[in-house]
């Protein structure tokens, strides 16, 4: 096992170990070093480094005490005399770090500070590259009993194994950082792929970086470095040894952002690939499929004339279109139509289904699949997902009349010119345009609702905006963006239809790709928003369920807190922060318990919203409906 605490931090998991090296570069003076800790915190460093050294223990003298050294050697001497902090200034910096709550590590350059240090109580202790090599040090090091963080610039691969024996034999927790020791490093000399290497020789790895920029850092993530060093500095341009190969501390910030960017990107769920949701999402969108390239009537045997290939990605993919050769037709296959799974297989296909299910159940549909589903179930209300495209047509030629107790009609979230839904927009033309759109969705509604006579309600789902592009709102404006929201209802003339709004996910996805949610996603809100206005919600499980993973909050709570403002529920399952609308059971909900909830509220209705559930002719919801048949 080679991962280890430090100050509590677990080192070799996800998440990478940012240590900001102050080394000299607080140039002598308490005060910037002070000033140094807290850029290091604002920068988001997670511990803030320092260096000692006893000079008299460090540097050889000669027997008159004279320190004549060759030019190099004197110039670093030199320097140093001009940039060192008393152990009483360590002691203080010391305390300072403890005050503002950033780990404090420091390298000992010598014996003498080792014992120094060991009365700073240390979480660990850090060996610099130029002791790699020194055994003395090292075990000197070790007998304080904390971990060792060693770096291995300016040594050879024989001296990188000797320290890990030496390690090992002495039972001491410790990673290793790969480094190359010139301040700035050229990018040709780093190797960064000796971290591959590295890893071979000792599990847990990290790099200590001294190049100009940022990219080869974040680069030594990508290969697996779970620490990463790197200099902070006020100012590149000081006088000091290390100012050149450092970090301002802005520069420092987008690090450890990249950092943290990456700790998301890199984990893979293996093994293979899978596609995420946003790519599923996607591959419907933009994928192909097999289609019948002309009209099929059932029991005809398919052949190659009959098929082709064509966007969008909803039937089976186009590698599986050899399957379909030699089959007979299982339906009448209109051209343009797609082909799925179950055109397949033998069984006959189109055969009514029903459920027995304790509360008001139904299916979204489109205008043109609503017949197919009249004629295959009987449920107790559609729920029309609408286009915009949809919104300039009559449904007359769609629709036939039913006797469904409710209405659900779901407002497009996308309008003309790629304009998403937003009665919370910054922009007042935006939000009039959304509020003109939200009219012509009740419109509709009103329409559709002449082919459902016995419908007690007409809801209007609809996921009513609020949302960022590239960052949350900050939490002081939520309430400008509820009021905006119902400033623009105010507006609409809802004419006995009622807007249901719709809770959402964190991070909704918008065109194929992630945005960040401001309102309507809080259990809390939602229920303060449902109590203040006598409004009523549009409950998506699948959504509730990501957002109290993404807050750390229970569930079942939320459920119980939201069903009595709730009128309608779309059911599916959630899997972490973007697995929307996974099929019950194979997510994070605990469907036994949460439909023991659900059917204590016999008022409301729902409709299962699986991921593709429409495909295949609805495989998915009739899967969705089983398990919840099974449960009740
Ligand atoms: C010089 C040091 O380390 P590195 O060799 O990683 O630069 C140090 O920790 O003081």
């Amino acid at each position: 096992m080679t991962s280890f605490l430090i100050d509590g931090f677990p080192l070799g998991g996800d998440r990478v170990y940012v240590i900001a090296e102050v080394g000299n570069n607080h140039n002598g003076s308490l005060a910037l070093a002070r000033r140094l800790v807290d850029a290091a915190i604002e920068a988001g460093a997670d511990c803030v480094k320092f260096q000692l050294r006893n000079r008299d223990a460090l540097y050889r003298r000669k027997a008159d005490g004279s320190r004549a050294e060759d030019l190099g050697v004197e110039y670093i001497q030199d320097l140093l005399d001009k940039v060192e902090l008393s152990l009483d200034e360590h002691r203080e910096v010391r305390a300072y770090c403890a005050q503002k709550g950033i780990t404090y590590l420091c390298t000992p350059w010598d014996e003498p500070s080792v014992d120094a240090l060991a009365g700073f109580d240390v979480a660990a202790l850090k060996i610099a590259s130029a002791d790699l090599c020194n055994p003395y040090l090292i075990a000197k090091a070790a007998s304080l009993g904390k971990p060792l963080i060693l770096s291995t610039g300016m040594s050879f691969e024989h001296e990188i194994v000797r320290a890990i024996e030496q390690l090992k034999a002495l039972g001491t927790p410790f990673a290793l950082l790969h480094c190359n020791s010139a301040y700035p490093a050229p990018e040709a000399d780093i190797q960064l792929g000796y971290l591959r290497r590295l890893q071979e020789l000792h599990g847990l790895i990290g790099y200590s970086g001294h190049e100009r920029g940022i990219a080869i850092t974040l680069g030594a993530v990508a290969l697996g470095a779970k620490l990463v060093e790197r200099h902070i500095t006020l100012d590149r341009g000081m006088e000091g040894p290390d100012h050149l190969a450092s970090l301002e501390p802005g520069e420092f910030r987008q690090l450890v952002d990249g950092i943290r960017q990456l700790e998301l990107a890199l984990p893979w769920q293996g093994p293979g690939r899978h596609a995420s949701q946003g790519e599923l999402l996607n591959r419907e969108n933009l994928g192909k499929s097999v289609i019948a390239a002309r009209d099929i009537t059932r029991g005809t045997v398919m052949d190659a004339s009959m098929l082709r290939i064509a966007s969008p990605g909803q039937g089976l993919p186009p590698y599986r279109l050899p399957e379909l050769l030699g089959k007979p037709a299982g339906r009448d296959i209109a051209q343009g139509d797609f082909l799925f799974d179950s055109d397949l297989s033998e069984q006959a296909q189109e055969q009514r289904l029903a459920f027995d299910l304790p509360i008001r159940w139904g299916v979204p549909v489109r205008y043109h699949d609503f017949l197919d589903y009249r004629r295959r179930i009987s449920p107790d209300l559609f729920e029309f997902h609408l286009s915009y495209r949809d919104l300039s047509l009559k449904p007359q030629p769609f629709l036939a009349a039913v006797e469904c107790s409710r209405l659900v009609v779901h407002a497009p979230e996308l309008f003309e010119n790629s304009e998403l839904l937003d009665l919370a927009a910054d922009d007042p033309a935006y939000r009039q345009r959304s509020i003109d759109n939200l009219q012509r969705v009740v419109d509709a509604t009103l329409e559709i609702g002449e082919f459902f006579p016995d419908a007690d309600a007409r809801l209007i789902v609809a996921n009513i905006g609020g949302f960022s592009a590239d960052e949350p709102r900050p939490l002081a404006m939520r309430a400008e963006l509820y009021d905006r929201f119902h400033e623009a209802c105010r507006q609409v003339d809802f004419a006995g239809t009622e807007l249901i709004p719709q809770n959402m996910a964190p991070f909704p996805w918008h065109f194929g790709g992630q945005r960040h949610q401001n309102i309507f996603m809080m259990p809390d809100e939602l229920a303060a928003q449902a109590r203040e206005h006598d409004l009523r919600l549009c409950l998506d499980l699948s959504h509730l369920q990501m957002t109290c993973f993404h807050f750390g909050l229970d569930f079942q709570q939320a459920l119980a807190l939201l069903l009595p403002h709730s009128a309608h529920l779309h059911v599916a399952d959630a899997k972490g922060i973007n697995g929307e609308g996974v099929l019950m059971g194979t997510g994070d909900i605990d469907w036994p318990a949460a439909w023991v909830q659900i059917k204590r509220h016999p008022h409301v209705s729902f409709i299962p919203e699986v991921w593709q559930g429409h495909k295949d002719h609805g495989a998915g919801f009739w899967s969705a409906l089983q398990f919840l048949t099974r449960l009740a």
